[in-house]
């Protein structure tokens, strides 16, 4: 059966650029259009909730968070925690906060996260800086009830790693009530040969490490609902890697991700 290892570097280039798949809008307009979605969204919610901008979450230059309280500041509140994608070297917390106006109106509190990207980042420690955000929310404000995280393509990927941290090497645990992971990619191994890789520069060992297939811990992943979405119109490989996350995280004793899997 041909899998993701039989594809040559340009049918995987393919594959993992979401941009060529639009039946709507060629390859650099659609971006254009979510820079420009995304950003206006933002703007509207900036506007309308009280904000917190760039609290810094640790000492890195990318280590700062938005905060979009609710309209009630009253009591405790939840929160929603939005991981932006951009295969982990474009897009930023800036605008990413378009998801608040429907959440802050109805008490619920929306956290766009800063993570330092490629090249300057790497993965292991993006990966560890968007738990750290977790932490540090759970400490600064007290009056969190519940955290639900949301992630987006490369953040989807964030976001599920942060599902699968062992929390007994942080301070505290995490309340993590639900997440929805839309469009995400959970095993990094087939971007390696491809130009996704060429500023994140992973090697086979910290692709591996890093892919939430490979990271069932004993526990598994946090004990909360998940939803996990693809586009209509998204890849095939793009969709195959979300069932095989959903697949693992549910029979995580089968084999969904080595040679000879039906799904690899
Ligand atoms: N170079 C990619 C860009 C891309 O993947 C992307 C662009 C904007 C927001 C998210 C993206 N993908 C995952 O994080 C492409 O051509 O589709």
């Amino acid at each position: 059966m041909g899998g993701w290892r039989d594809m040559s570097a340009e049918a995987l280039e393919d594959q993992y650029s979401p941009s060529r798949w639009s039946p709507r809008l060629d390859r650099d307009t659609i971006i254009d259009a979510h820079l420009a979605v995304t950003a206006a969204g933002t703007e509207r919610a900036r506007a309308c909730a009280q904000t917190s901008l760039h609290v810094p979450y640790g000492d890195g230059d990318g280590e700062k968070l938005d905060i979009y309280f609710p309209t009630d500041p009253s009591g405790t509140f939840p929160v929603l925690v939005y991981i932006h994608g951009g295969y982990w070297q474009c897009l930023s917390k800036d605008s990413s906060g378009f998801a608040a106006p429907p959440l802050v109106s109805q008490g619920v509190a929306v956290v766009a996260v800063g993570y330092d990207i490629a090249p300057k980042g790497h993965m292991d420690s993006m990966v560890l800086q968007v738990r750290r955000s977790l932490v540090f929310l759970v400490e600064q404000y007290p009056r969190i009830r519940g955290i639900y995280l949301c992630g987006h393509s490369a953040g989807a990927h964030l976001a599920a790693m942060v599902l699968s941290t062992d929390w007994t090497e942080f301070q505290v645990v995490p309340d993590i009530k639900g997440a929805v992971l839309v469009s995400g990619v959970y095993d990094l191994e087939p971007i390696l040969p491809t130009y996704v890789n060429d500023a994140l520069n992973m090697s086979r060992e910290v692709a591996q490490r890093n892919s939430p297939i490979r990271h069932v811990t004993p526990a598994g992943p946090a004990a909360c609902e998940v939803l996990v979405a693809v586009a209509q119109h998204d890849s095939p490989e793009f969709r195959r890697q979300s069932l095989v996350l959903v697949l693992t995280w549910l029979y995580p004793s089968d084999c969904w991700c080595s040679p000879g899997c039906i799904l690899y």
